[in-house]
Protein backbone atom coordinates (compact mmCIF):
# COMPACT_ATOMS: atom_id res chain seq x y z
CA UNK A 1 0.00 0.00 0.00
CA UNK A 2 1.50 3.23 -0.96
CA UNK A 3 0.29 6.84 0.49
CA UNK A 4 -0.38 9.92 -0.57
CA UNK A 5 -0.96 12.21 2.39
CA UNK A 6 -2.60 15.71 1.73
CA UNK A 7 -1.36 18.74 3.40
CA UNK A 8 -3.27 20.06 6.51
CA UNK A 9 -2.65 22.71 8.24
CA UNK A 10 -3.66 22.14 11.99
CA UNK A 11 -4.92 18.56 13.58
CA UNK A 12 -7.37 17.82 15.88
CA UNK A 13 -7.11 17.59 19.79
CA UNK A 14 -7.93 13.61 20.22
CA UNK A 15 -6.98 10.77 22.71
CA UNK A 16 -5.40 7.57 21.76
CA UNK A 17 -4.21 4.44 23.09
CA UNK A 18 -0.71 2.92 21.76
CA UNK A 19 -0.62 -0.81 23.18
CA UNK A 20 2.40 -2.13 25.10
CA UNK A 21 6.17 -1.44 24.23
CA UNK A 22 7.11 -4.12 22.01
CA UNK A 23 10.82 -4.04 23.74
CA UNK A 24 8.84 -5.17 27.27
CA UNK A 25 6.66 -7.02 25.38
CA UNK A 26 9.42 -9.33 24.05
CA UNK A 27 11.52 -9.55 27.29
CA UNK A 28 8.33 -10.59 29.27
CA UNK A 29 7.22 -13.22 26.65
CA UNK A 30 10.51 -14.81 26.74
CA UNK A 31 10.51 -14.52 30.42
CA UNK A 32 6.87 -16.45 30.41
CA UNK A 33 7.83 -18.98 28.67
CA UNK A 34 10.57 -19.73 31.32
CA UNK A 35 8.53 -18.71 33.85
CA UNK A 36 4.27 -19.47 33.25
CA UNK A 37 3.82 -18.10 36.42
CA UNK A 38 3.88 -14.70 35.23
CA UNK A 39 0.89 -13.14 33.43
CA UNK A 40 1.07 -10.36 31.05
CA UNK A 41 -1.05 -7.53 30.29
CA UNK A 42 -1.30 -4.64 27.83
CA UNK A 43 1.29 -6.43 25.49
CA UNK A 44 2.51 -4.76 22.13
CA UNK A 45 0.20 -5.83 18.67
CA UNK A 46 3.27 -5.33 16.93
CA UNK A 47 4.76 -7.74 13.99
CA UNK A 48 7.51 -7.90 16.14
CA UNK A 49 5.64 -9.38 19.65
CA UNK A 50 3.13 -11.61 17.53
CA UNK A 51 6.32 -13.52 16.02
CA UNK A 52 7.77 -13.28 18.87
CA UNK A 53 4.93 -15.41 20.65
CA UNK A 54 4.36 -17.81 17.27
CA UNK A 55 8.08 -18.90 17.70
CA UNK A 56 8.29 -19.77 21.64
CA UNK A 57 4.28 -21.91 20.59
CA UNK A 58 6.49 -22.96 17.73
CA UNK A 59 7.50 -26.73 17.70
CA UNK A 60 9.11 -26.82 14.26
CA UNK A 61 12.57 -26.49 13.15
CA UNK A 62 12.60 -24.15 10.83
CA UNK A 63 11.36 -20.46 12.81
CA UNK A 64 11.67 -17.18 10.50
CA UNK A 65 11.08 -14.11 12.34
CA UNK A 66 11.08 -12.04 10.08
CA UNK A 67 12.32 -8.18 10.58
CA UNK A 68 12.35 -8.63 14.45
CA UNK A 69 15.81 -8.22 15.48
CA UNK A 70 14.89 -8.52 19.54
CA UNK A 71 12.82 -11.76 18.43
CA UNK A 72 16.16 -12.82 16.53
CA UNK A 73 18.33 -12.08 18.99
CA UNK A 74 16.17 -13.09 21.88
CA UNK A 75 15.28 -16.17 20.32
CA UNK A 76 19.24 -17.12 19.87
CA UNK A 77 20.01 -17.57 23.64
CA UNK A 78 16.89 -18.90 24.64
CA UNK A 79 16.73 -21.67 21.87
CA UNK A 80 20.94 -22.17 22.36
CA UNK A 81 20.47 -23.84 25.96
CA UNK A 82 17.17 -25.39 25.25
CA UNK A 83 18.85 -29.02 26.28
CA UNK A 84 18.21 -31.13 23.09
CA UNK A 85 16.17 -29.30 20.74
CA UNK A 86 17.27 -28.13 17.53
CA UNK A 87 16.20 -25.16 15.53
CA UNK A 88 17.03 -23.28 12.55
CA UNK A 89 16.29 -19.36 12.81
CA UNK A 90 16.02 -17.41 10.02
CA UNK A 91 14.51 -13.94 8.81
CA UNK A 92 14.28 -11.32 6.24
CA UNK A 93 16.77 -10.74 3.28
CA UNK A 94 17.73 -7.71 6.31
CA UNK A 95 17.88 -10.15 8.78
CA UNK A 96 20.29 -11.60 7.02
CA UNK A 97 22.34 -8.44 7.40
CA UNK A 98 22.01 -7.93 10.41
CA UNK A 99 24.91 -9.53 12.82
CA UNK A 100 24.85 -11.62 15.40
CA UNK A 101 28.56 -12.98 15.78
CA UNK A 102 29.10 -11.01 19.15
CA UNK A 103 26.21 -13.16 20.77
CA UNK A 104 26.84 -15.95 18.88
CA UNK A 105 30.49 -16.05 19.99
CA UNK A 106 29.04 -15.41 23.95
CA UNK A 107 27.06 -18.15 23.31
CA UNK A 108 30.09 -20.37 22.50
CA UNK A 109 31.73 -19.47 25.51
CA UNK A 110 28.95 -21.14 27.27
CA UNK A 111 29.02 -24.55 25.03
CA UNK A 112 26.84 -23.51 22.80
CA UNK A 113 26.34 -24.92 19.30
CA UNK A 114 25.57 -22.47 16.80
CA UNK A 115 26.42 -22.86 12.95
CA UNK A 116 25.57 -20.88 10.08
CA UNK A 117 23.52 -21.88 7.25
CA UNK A 118 24.43 -19.19 4.63
CA UNK A 119 27.43 -16.09 5.80
CA UNK A 120 29.40 -16.52 8.53
CA UNK A 121 28.11 -14.23 11.68
CA UNK A 122 24.51 -13.63 10.44
CA UNK A 123 21.46 -15.42 10.27
CA UNK A 124 19.93 -18.13 8.93
CA UNK A 125 21.86 -19.97 12.12
CA UNK A 126 21.21 -23.62 13.26
CA UNK A 127 21.33 -24.40 16.71
CA UNK A 128 21.55 -27.42 18.48
CA UNK A 129 20.37 -26.47 22.20
CA UNK A 130 23.00 -27.03 25.47
CA UNK A 131 23.25 -27.72 28.59
CA UNK A 132 25.56 -24.73 29.86
CA UNK A 133 29.44 -25.69 30.76
CA UNK A 134 30.26 -22.49 32.44
CA UNK A 135 28.53 -19.83 34.53
CA UNK A 136 30.56 -16.23 32.83
CA UNK A 137 30.71 -15.11 29.43
CA UNK A 138 32.43 -11.80 28.36
CA UNK A 139 31.26 -10.26 24.93
CA UNK A 140 31.84 -6.54 23.34
CA UNK A 141 28.72 -4.69 24.43
CA UNK A 142 29.67 -1.59 21.41
CA UNK A 143 27.43 -2.64 18.58
CA UNK A 144 23.97 -3.75 19.92
CA UNK A 145 22.64 -3.94 23.90
CA UNK A 146 19.97 -6.48 22.18
CA UNK A 147 22.71 -9.95 22.24
CA UNK A 148 23.15 -8.59 25.94
CA UNK A 149 19.91 -8.68 27.05
CA UNK A 150 18.98 -11.54 25.68
CA UNK A 151 21.67 -13.99 27.63
CA UNK A 152 20.30 -11.69 30.45
CA UNK A 153 16.38 -13.35 29.80
CA UNK A 154 18.16 -16.98 29.53
CA UNK A 155 20.49 -16.40 32.93
CA UNK A 156 18.45 -17.11 35.43
CA UNK A 157 17.08 -20.31 33.97
CA UNK A 158 20.72 -21.36 33.90
CA UNK A 159 22.33 -23.79 37.21
CA UNK A 160 24.52 -21.44 38.12
CA UNK A 161 22.86 -18.39 37.27
CA UNK A 162 25.33 -15.94 35.17
CA UNK A 163 27.75 -13.55 35.13
CA UNK A 164 27.74 -11.26 31.87
CA UNK A 165 31.51 -9.01 31.38
CA UNK A 166 30.79 -6.01 29.06
CA UNK A 167 33.64 -4.81 26.66
CA UNK A 168 34.60 -1.16 25.16
CA UNK A 169 31.54 1.11 25.43
CA UNK A 170 28.22 -0.18 26.30
CA UNK A 171 25.38 1.12 23.55
CA UNK A 172 21.65 1.96 24.27
CA UNK A 173 22.21 1.46 27.81
CA UNK A 174 18.46 2.30 29.09
CA UNK A 175 17.89 -1.49 26.86
CA UNK A 176 20.29 -3.33 29.17
CA UNK A 177 18.32 -1.37 32.69
CA UNK A 178 15.27 -2.53 31.17
CA UNK A 179 15.71 -6.03 31.07
CA UNK A 180 17.50 -5.71 34.58
CA UNK A 181 14.30 -3.85 35.74
CA UNK A 182 11.91 -6.18 34.66
CA UNK A 183 13.75 -9.27 35.57
CA UNK A 184 14.06 -7.45 39.85
CA UNK A 185 9.95 -7.19 39.08
CA UNK A 186 9.16 -10.77 38.21
CA UNK A 187 11.51 -11.86 41.11
CA UNK A 188 14.98 -12.29 39.67
CA UNK A 189 17.21 -9.77 41.87
CA UNK A 190 20.19 -9.03 39.12
CA UNK A 191 23.02 -6.39 39.36
CA UNK A 192 24.67 -4.22 36.93
CA UNK A 193 27.71 -2.13 38.28
CA UNK A 194 30.40 -0.90 35.84
CA UNK A 195 30.65 -3.73 33.62
CA UNK A 196 29.29 -6.43 34.99
CA UNK A 197 26.08 -8.06 35.19
CA UNK A 198 25.11 -11.03 37.54
CA UNK A 199 22.04 -12.79 37.80
CA UNK A 200 21.48 -15.56 40.02
CA UNK A 201 20.05 -18.88 39.08
CA UNK A 202 16.23 -18.97 39.98
CA UNK A 203 14.08 -21.90 39.92
CA UNK A 204 10.16 -20.38 39.81
CA UNK A 205 8.67 -17.16 40.61
CA UNK A 206 5.84 -15.83 42.68
CA UNK A 207 2.75 -15.42 40.54
CA UNK A 208 2.49 -11.92 38.71
CA UNK A 209 0.90 -9.88 36.79
CA UNK A 210 3.29 -7.78 34.58
CA UNK A 211 1.52 -4.31 33.13
CA UNK A 212 3.04 -3.04 29.95
CA UNK A 213 3.87 0.36 29.87
CA UNK A 214 2.62 1.72 26.40
CA UNK A 215 5.56 2.25 23.26
CA UNK A 216 7.57 5.38 23.98
CA UNK A 217 8.84 4.96 20.55
CA UNK A 218 5.27 4.97 19.22
CA UNK A 219 4.48 8.42 21.13
CA UNK A 220 7.50 9.67 19.01
CA UNK A 221 5.02 10.55 15.93
CA UNK A 222 3.01 12.64 17.90
CA UNK A 223 5.90 14.89 19.15
CA UNK A 224 6.72 15.51 16.04
CA UNK A 225 2.79 15.87 15.06
CA UNK A 226 2.19 18.08 17.96
CA UNK A 227 5.31 19.99 17.08
CA UNK A 228 4.71 20.91 13.62
CA UNK A 229 1.11 22.09 14.46
CA UNK A 230 -0.10 25.54 14.97
CA UNK A 231 -1.88 24.84 17.95
CA UNK A 232 -2.30 21.61 19.33
CA UNK A 233 -2.94 19.41 22.28
CA UNK A 234 -2.76 15.14 22.02
CA UNK A 235 -3.47 12.61 25.11
CA UNK A 236 -1.56 9.14 24.93
CA UNK A 237 -1.96 6.22 27.06
CA UNK A 238 -0.86 4.51 28.72
CA UNK A 239 2.60 6.01 30.23
CA UNK A 240 4.65 6.10 33.90
CA UNK A 241 6.47 9.24 34.64
CA UNK A 242 9.40 6.79 35.73
CA UNK A 243 9.61 4.38 32.59
CA UNK A 244 11.90 2.14 31.94
CA UNK A 245 12.11 2.55 28.06
CA UNK A 246 15.12 5.08 27.30
CA UNK A 247 13.12 6.73 24.57
CA UNK A 248 10.87 8.45 27.11
CA UNK A 249 13.78 11.30 27.14
CA UNK A 250 11.43 12.16 24.30
CA UNK A 251 9.52 14.22 26.92
CA UNK A 252 12.84 16.33 27.70
CA UNK A 253 14.16 16.72 24.02
CA UNK A 254 10.79 18.17 22.52
CA UNK A 255 10.64 20.88 25.23
CA UNK A 256 13.13 22.42 23.05
CA UNK A 257 11.48 21.57 19.76
CA UNK A 258 7.78 23.02 21.00
CA UNK A 259 6.24 20.40 23.01
CA UNK A 260 5.21 20.27 26.74
CA UNK A 261 4.46 17.19 28.44
CA UNK A 262 2.27 16.89 31.39
CA UNK A 263 1.47 13.95 33.19
CA UNK A 264 -1.93 12.68 34.64
CA UNK A 265 -3.21 9.47 36.01
CA UNK A 266 -1.11 7.70 33.49
CA UNK A 267 -1.72 9.84 30.27
CA UNK A 268 0.53 12.17 28.50
CA UNK A 269 -0.51 15.34 27.17
CA UNK A 270 1.55 17.02 24.80
CA UNK A 271 0.69 20.52 24.11
CA UNK A 272 1.96 22.99 21.79
CA UNK A 273 4.27 25.72 23.07
CA UNK A 274 6.39 28.39 21.56
CA UNK A 275 10.33 27.67 20.27
CA UNK A 276 12.82 28.84 22.55
CA UNK A 277 14.12 31.28 20.62
CA UNK A 278 17.49 30.87 20.83
CA UNK A 279 17.28 27.43 19.26
CA UNK A 280 19.78 27.80 16.29
CA UNK A 281 20.94 24.12 16.15
CA UNK A 282 19.55 21.14 18.20
CA UNK A 283 22.46 19.00 19.86
CA UNK A 284 21.78 15.50 20.93
CA UNK A 285 24.12 12.25 21.99
CA UNK A 286 20.86 9.87 20.80
CA UNK A 287 23.78 6.10 21.98
CA UNK A 288 20.53 6.05 24.24
CA UNK A 289 17.65 6.11 22.40
CA UNK A 290 18.36 5.06 18.60
CA UNK A 291 14.95 4.64 18.06
CA UNK A 292 13.98 8.57 17.68
CA UNK A 293 16.38 9.63 15.32
CA UNK A 294 14.45 9.13 12.61
CA UNK A 295 12.02 11.47 14.26
CA UNK A 296 14.18 14.17 15.74
CA UNK A 297 15.88 14.21 12.28
CA UNK A 298 12.46 15.31 10.09
CA UNK A 299 10.94 17.54 13.40
CA UNK A 300 13.63 19.83 12.81
CA UNK A 301 13.41 19.78 8.59
CA UNK A 302 10.08 20.85 9.30
CA UNK A 303 10.36 23.03 11.28
CA UNK A 304 13.27 24.58 9.46
CA UNK A 305 15.94 23.96 12.61
CA UNK A 306 19.05 22.44 11.95
CA UNK A 307 20.28 19.49 14.20
CA UNK A 308 23.44 17.99 14.94
CA UNK A 309 22.77 14.46 16.48
CA UNK A 310 25.44 12.17 17.52
CA UNK A 311 26.01 8.36 19.16
CA UNK A 312 24.26 7.02 16.27
CA UNK A 313 26.74 3.97 15.76
CA UNK A 314 23.62 1.34 15.65
CA UNK A 315 22.05 2.67 13.01
CA UNK A 316 23.83 1.05 10.21
CA UNK A 317 22.42 -2.00 11.44
CA UNK A 318 19.00 -1.53 11.95
CA UNK A 319 15.67 -2.43 9.39
CA UNK A 320 18.08 -0.16 7.04
CA UNK A 321 20.89 2.03 7.16
CA UNK A 322 19.12 4.43 8.78
CA UNK A 323 21.80 7.17 8.26
CA UNK A 324 21.78 6.85 4.71
CA UNK A 325 17.40 6.53 4.46
CA UNK A 326 17.59 9.70 6.22
CA UNK A 327 19.94 11.42 4.41
CA UNK A 328 18.36 10.24 0.61
CA UNK A 329 14.88 11.10 1.86
CA UNK A 330 15.25 14.13 3.62
CA UNK A 331 17.22 15.51 0.57
CA UNK A 332 15.17 14.73 -1.96
CA UNK A 333 12.34 17.31 0.13
CA UNK A 334 15.05 20.01 -0.36
CA UNK A 335 17.29 19.55 2.47
CA UNK A 336 20.86 18.71 3.49
CA UNK A 337 22.20 16.46 4.98
CA UNK A 338 25.45 15.45 6.26
CA UNK A 339 26.18 12.01 8.21
CA UNK A 340 29.17 10.62 9.47
CA UNK A 341 29.34 6.56 10.72
CA UNK A 342 27.51 7.43 14.16
CA UNK A 343 26.14 11.37 13.42
CA UNK A 344 23.94 12.90 11.05
CA UNK A 345 23.88 17.05 10.79
CA UNK A 346 20.75 18.62 8.96
CA UNK A 347 21.34 22.18 7.76
CA UNK A 348 19.12 24.87 8.36
CA UNK A 349 16.10 24.04 6.06
CA UNK A 350 15.12 26.60 3.31
CA UNK A 351 12.18 25.35 1.55
CA UNK A 352 10.46 21.96 1.26
CA UNK A 353 10.00 20.04 -2.30
CA UNK A 354 5.94 19.52 -2.30
CA UNK A 355 4.40 16.05 -3.27
CA UNK A 356 7.77 14.10 -2.73
CA UNK A 357 7.81 9.79 -2.47
CA UNK A 358 9.38 8.56 0.55
CA UNK A 359 11.05 5.22 -0.07
CA UNK A 360 10.70 3.67 3.39
CA UNK A 361 13.50 0.55 2.81
CA UNK A 362 11.13 -2.33 4.40
CA UNK A 363 11.30 0.37 7.91
CA UNK A 364 8.80 0.87 10.25
CA UNK A 365 10.31 4.07 11.57
CA UNK A 366 10.81 5.07 7.74
CA UNK A 367 7.32 6.01 7.34
CA UNK A 368 6.47 6.99 10.63
CA UNK A 369 8.77 9.54 11.26
CA UNK A 370 8.29 11.01 7.86
CA UNK A 371 4.25 11.31 8.03
CA UNK A 372 4.20 13.73 10.22
CA UNK A 373 5.45 16.60 7.55
CA UNK A 374 1.87 16.23 5.98
CA UNK A 375 1.54 19.27 8.63
CA UNK A 376 3.83 21.16 6.26
CA UNK A 377 3.53 20.06 2.77
CA UNK A 378 1.80 17.43 0.44
CA UNK A 379 3.78 13.57 0.47
CA UNK A 380 3.50 10.42 -0.02
CA UNK A 381 4.84 7.14 1.60
CA UNK A 382 5.85 3.91 -0.33
CA UNK A 383 4.35 1.04 1.42
CA UNK A 384 2.84 2.82 3.93
CA UNK A 385 1.82 -1.32 5.88
CA UNK A 386 5.72 -1.57 7.06
CA UNK A 387 4.52 0.42 10.22
CA UNK A 388 3.03 -2.61 11.42
CA UNK A 389 6.40 -3.89 12.42
CA UNK A 390 6.41 -1.76 15.79
CA UNK A 391 2.40 0.19 14.93
CA UNK A 392 -0.25 -1.83 12.93
CA UNK A 393 -2.30 1.01 14.22
CA UNK A 394 -0.29 3.83 13.31
CA UNK A 395 -2.73 5.37 9.74
CA UNK A 396 -6.01 4.67 11.64
CA UNK A 397 -4.65 6.60 14.58
CA UNK A 398 -3.50 9.49 12.57
CA UNK A 399 -6.77 9.43 10.48
CA UNK A 400 -8.39 10.20 14.01
CA UNK A 401 -5.98 12.83 14.10
CA UNK A 402 -7.36 14.38 10.97
CA UNK A 403 -4.72 13.46 8.32
CA UNK A 404 -6.30 12.75 5.01
CA UNK A 405 -4.20 9.82 3.18
CA UNK A 406 -5.52 8.08 -0.24
CA UNK A 407 -3.73 5.00 -1.43
CA UNK A 408 -2.06 5.83 -4.80
O1 LIG B 1 16.44 -4.38 23.34
C1 LIG B 1 15.60 -3.79 22.65
O2 LIG B 1 14.38 -3.97 22.83
C2 LIG B 1 16.05 -2.85 21.62
C3 LIG B 1 17.33 -2.34 21.65
C4 LIG B 1 17.85 -1.34 20.68
O3 LIG B 1 18.76 -1.98 19.81
P1 LIG B 1 20.38 -1.81 19.91
O4 LIG B 1 20.83 -2.19 21.24
O5 LIG B 1 20.84 -2.73 18.84
O6 LIG B 1 20.66 -0.36 19.60
C5 LIG B 1 16.70 -0.72 19.88
O7 LIG B 1 17.20 -0.04 18.75
C6 LIG B 1 15.69 -1.76 19.41
O8 LIG B 1 14.64 -1.17 18.69
C7 LIG B 1 15.07 -2.46 20.60
C1 LIG C 1 15.58 -1.39 15.60
C2 LIG C 1 14.33 -1.76 15.85
O1 LIG C 1 13.90 -3.02 16.10
P1 LIG C 1 14.67 -4.43 16.04
O2 LIG C 1 16.14 -4.17 16.23
O3 LIG C 1 14.09 -5.20 17.16
O4 LIG C 1 14.38 -5.02 14.70
C3 LIG C 1 13.26 -0.73 15.93
O5 LIG C 1 12.14 -1.06 16.31
O6 LIG C 1 13.51 0.44 15.60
Amino acid sequence: MNLKLDQISNIRNTEIQITGSKSETNRLLILQSLYPEIEIENISNSDDSQLMKKALASEIELIDIHHAGTAMRFLTAYFAVNNGRSTVLTGSKRMQERPVKILVEALEQLGCEITYEKDKGYPPIKIIGKHPKTNSVSLAANVSSQYISALMLIASSLPEGLEINLKGKITSVPYIKMTLNLLNDVGIEGTFVDNTIRIPHVKVVSPKLMVVESDWSSASYFYSIVALSEAAMVTIGSYKKESYQGDAALADFYQNLGVQTTFDNHKITLTKIPLPKVTKVIELDLSNSPDIAQTIAVTCFGLGIACYLTGLHTLKIKETDRLVALKVEIEKLGGQVTITEDSLRLATRVSITPDVSIETYNDHRMAMAFAPLALRTSLRIENANVVSKSYPDFWTDLKKLGFKSNEF
